[in-house]
C-alpha cells in the first residue's frame, strides 16, 4: 500500500512523463560546479560536515552510506560504507548527481525536497525500476528561520531496510539545524520541555535572540511551542522565568549545555584521541584554579596552544598572555626582559627604562616556553620572584608585586635534567602545581580528524576533503614535527589540489632528511616494521576490511597482503584493535 506522499509523487512522474522502465537522467556535474555549489552552501556544510565525520566510521562495513544535498537535489557530500556506495554509484547515487524528482523519480532526496518533511521510500516505492534495490531515508534541513537547505539521506539495499535510518537521519537533520542556530544566534535559550504526552524526545525547543533579544531563530521542538510566526517578536520576560536556561550566551561569554557548569569548549585546540583528551580535561579543569602549570611535551605538539586555552578559558581571560621563549634570549638578558629594568641600567638599554614580562602580563599570564633551556643563574633568579612575589627591575632597588598566573613548557624531561645538575629542583615543584603530558602526534588515534580540522582552518572554511589514498598516506608517516609538521603539510596540500579533494600527491613528506632535522635524540623513530603494520591496520580500517581494496590501497598484491596480516596476526580485518 503506498502512502499519500509516495502516490503523489508517482503521479507527479506520470504527468512529467517519466518512464518507470528506462534509465534515470544520469548526468553528473563537474568537479567545478560542486566546489561552486559547496561555496553557495557554506553554513550548511560548515555544519553538517563535522556530522559527517563523526557517523562515517559506524557506518563502515554495514552496506550504509549517508549523503547530503543541497535544495536542488545535488549531493554535495558522502561517507559510508565503500562497498555499498560502489553498488550504488551504478544508479549514480553519489557525489555530483541530481536526485530530484524531475531527475530520480520518486526518491527520498527529491521527495523529501518536495513534501518538505522526512520520508523513507522503500525498493518497490522508487519510481524508476533500476533503482528498486535501494530503501533510503531522507529527512529536509531547514535554516534557523526555516527555508530549505538540503537533505540528510541514509541509504541502504533494501533487503537491510529498518525505520531506525529515518530516525537517524531526523536526528542529524535536528544537529545540524541546531548548530546553524548556535552559530549565528548572539543568545540561544532552550525553553522548558512541554510536559504533554508524546513530547519526550531527544531535543530541546531552542529558541535565538539577537543583541535585543528578538527572536530570530527557532528549532523545530521551540517552533512546536511558539510557532513560526513568533520570530522578529521580542521574547517575554516570562518565557524566561518559566525555567529557560542559558545554553550560549555570546554576550557574558558564557557557554553551557546544561544548568550545572561545564568546561567550556575550546575548538581551536582540536582532537579525540582519549590520551589527548584526558590532557585537554586536565588543562580545563587548571584553568579554573590559579596553581601553575607545567606542560611537557614534543616540540610542535601543541604546547603553547594548551596554554592559551587554560588562559582564555579561565577567569583571567580578559587579561594579558604574554608568551616568553626562554631558550631564545641570551643569558645576560633574560633577566632585563623578564623582570624589566631601569632606565640606563645597563648599556643599550633604553633610557626610560622597560617593565618586564612579569609585569607586563598584568594579572593575566606569563607562559614560560622552553624552561628546560634556562641557565642556572636565570632559574635561580626565576624561583626568588616565584616564592616572593615580587619582581625587582634591573638596576632598581625598589621591588613590585606581580600578579600574572605562571605556565611553563619544555620538550625536555626535566627529572632526567635535575639529575644531570642542569636544572633546579627546587624550581620544578613550584612550576609543577599541574603538570600535563601533551602526547606526541604518532601516539594519537585521531590524526585524520586532526587534518581535517587543519584544513578547514587552513581554507577559510572552504570545503575540502582528503581523498582516502591522502588519508593513508598521511596514517603512515611519523611525525615528527608532530602537529607543526602535519600543518606545514597540509598547507602545501590545500594549495596544490585544484579541486575539492586532496589526493595523495598532494601530500608532500619529505621524509627522512626532514624527519632527521625534527628528530631529538630522545623521541622514538618507529621502526619500518611498525610503519608497515601500521599502514595495513589503516588500509583495513578504510576499506571496511575489504581485504582487495585494501591491498589496492597498499599497491601491493591481494595474497601479499594476507601474507602479512598472517605475519602481524592480523586474524579478522574488523578487528583493529588501536587504529
Ligand atoms: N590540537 C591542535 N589543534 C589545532 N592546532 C594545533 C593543535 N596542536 C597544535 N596545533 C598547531 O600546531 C602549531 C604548533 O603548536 P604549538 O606552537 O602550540 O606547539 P608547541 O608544543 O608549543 O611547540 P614548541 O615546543 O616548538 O614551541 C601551532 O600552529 C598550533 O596552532
Amino acid at each position: 500500500m503506498l502512502s499519500t506522499i509516495v502516490q503523489q509523487s508517482w503521479k507527479r512522474c506520470q504527468e512529467s512523463s517519466l518512464k518507470a522502465t528506462e534509465k534515470a537522467n544520469d548526468q553528473i556535474i563537474s568537479s567545478r560546479r560542486i566546489k561552486e555549489i559547496i561555496q553557495e552552501n557554506h553554513p550548511l556544510i560548515r555544519e553538517s560536515f563535522p556530522l559527517f565525520t563523526k557517523l562515517a566510521p559506524f557506518l563502515l562495513s554495514t552496506e550504509h552510506i549517508a549523503l547530503l544535498s543541497d535544495q536542488d537535489g545535488n549531493i554535495i557530500h558522502t561517507v559510508g560504507d565503500p562497498v555499498f556506495a560502489n553498488q550504488a554509484q551504478k544508479v549514480q547515487l553519489q557525489i555530483g548527481a541530481n536526485w530530484t524528482e524531475n531527475n530520480k523519480g520518486t526518491n527520498a532526496i527529491g521527495t523529501a525536497l518536495i513534501a518538505q518533511q522526512p520520508i523513507q521510500i522503500q525498493g518497490e516505492q522508487h519510481y524508476f525500476l533500476e533503482n528498486r534495490f535501494l530503501t533510503c531515508s531522507a529527512a529536509p534541513i531547514f535554516s534557523p528561520t526555516g527555508e530549505l537547505l538540503g537533505v540528510i539521506d541514509i541509504s541502504t539495499r533494501k533487503e537491510y531496510s529498518h525505520p531506525f535510518a529515518l530516525t537517524i537521519a531526523c536526528m542529524i537533520a535536528e544537529a545540524v539545524q541546531n548548530r546553524l542556530m548556535l552559530a549565528e544566534a548572539e543568545r540561544v535559550i532552550a525553553l522548558p520541555r512541554p510536559l504533554s504526552p508524546g513530547s519526550a524526545g531527544l531535543s530541546l525547543p531552542l529558541v535565538g535572540l539577537d543583541r535585543d533579544d528578538r527572536i530570530v531563530s527557532l528549532n523545530e521542538m521551540a517552533k512546536k511551542q511558539l510557532v513560526m510566526g513568533a520570530l522578529g517578536t521580542t521574547l517575554q520576560p516570562e518565557v524566561e522565568r518559566t525555567g529557560a536556561n542559558n545554553i550560549q550566551d555570546r554576550r557574558k561569554r558564557v557557554w553551557s549545555m546544561s544548568a550545572s557548569s561545564q568546561a567550556m569548549p575550546y575548538p581551536r585546540l582540536a582532537g579525540s584521541c582519549p590520551i589527548f583528551l584526558q590532557a585537554k580535561k586536565l588543562g580545563q579543569k587548571a584553568a579554573h584554579v590559579d596553581f601553575p602549570v607545567l606542560l611537557n611535551g614534543e616540540s610542535g605538539t601543541g604546547k603553547e596552544l594548551f596554554a592559551q586555552m587554560i588562559h582564555e578559558t579561565g577567569p583571567r581571560s580578559g587579561e594579558p598572555f604574554i608568551a616568553v621563549n626562554c631558550s631564545s634570549i641570551s643569558e645576560n638578558l633574560i633577566e632585563s626582559e623578564l623582570f624589566g629594568y631601569e632606565g640606563g641600567a645597563f648599556t643599550g638599554a633604553n633610557r626610560e627604562g622597560r617593565v618586564g614580562k612579569f609585569e607586563a602580563a598584568k594579572h593575566g599570564t606569563i607562559f614560560l616556553d622552553e624552561i628546560g633551556d634556562m641557565s642556572l643563574r636565570a632559574q635561580a633568579a626565576l624561583l626568588r620572584v616565584l616564592q616572593e612575589k615580587v619582581v625587582t627591575p634591573v638596576g632598581s632597588n625598589q621591588s613590585r608585586p606581580i600578579h600574572a598566573r605562571v605556565i611553563a613548557a619544555t620538550h625536555r624531561n626535566l627529572p632526567e635534567e635535575i639529575k644531570a645538575g642542569r636544572f633546579r629542583a627546587d624550581l620544578y615543584y613550584r612550576l609543577k602545581g599541574v603538570s600535563i603530558q601533551v602526547p606526541p602526534l604518532h601516539k594519537r588515534t585521531d590524526l585524520i580528524q586532526l587534518a581535517e580540522h587543519l584544513i578547514q582552518k587552513i581554507a577559510g572554511g572552504e570545503p575540502l576533503f582528503l581523498s582516502n589514498e591522502a588519508k593513508l598516506k598521511l596514517q603512515s608517516h611519523s611525525w615528527p614535527g608532530n602537529v607543526r609538521e602535519l600543518q606545514g603539510v597540509l598547507m602545501q596540500a590545500c594549495f596544490l589540489s585544484e579541486t575539492y579533494e586532496i589526493a595523495a600527491e598532494h601530500i608532500q613528506l619529505e621524509g627522512l632528511v626532514e624527519a632527521a632535522l625534527y628528530q631529538e635524540a630522545e623521541q622514538v623513530v618507529p621502526s619500518l616494521r611498525e610503519t608497515e603494520l601500521h599502514a595495513i591496520k589503516n588500509a583495513l580500517y578504510m576499506s571496511g576490511g575489504n581485504v582487495s581494496q585494501a591491498a589496492k590501497l597498499l599497491q601491493i598484491g591481494r595474497n601479499t597482503l594476507y601474507r602479512k596480516m598472517a605475519e602481524y596476526h592480523i586474524t579478522s580485518p574488523m578487528n583493529q584493535g588501536d587504529l
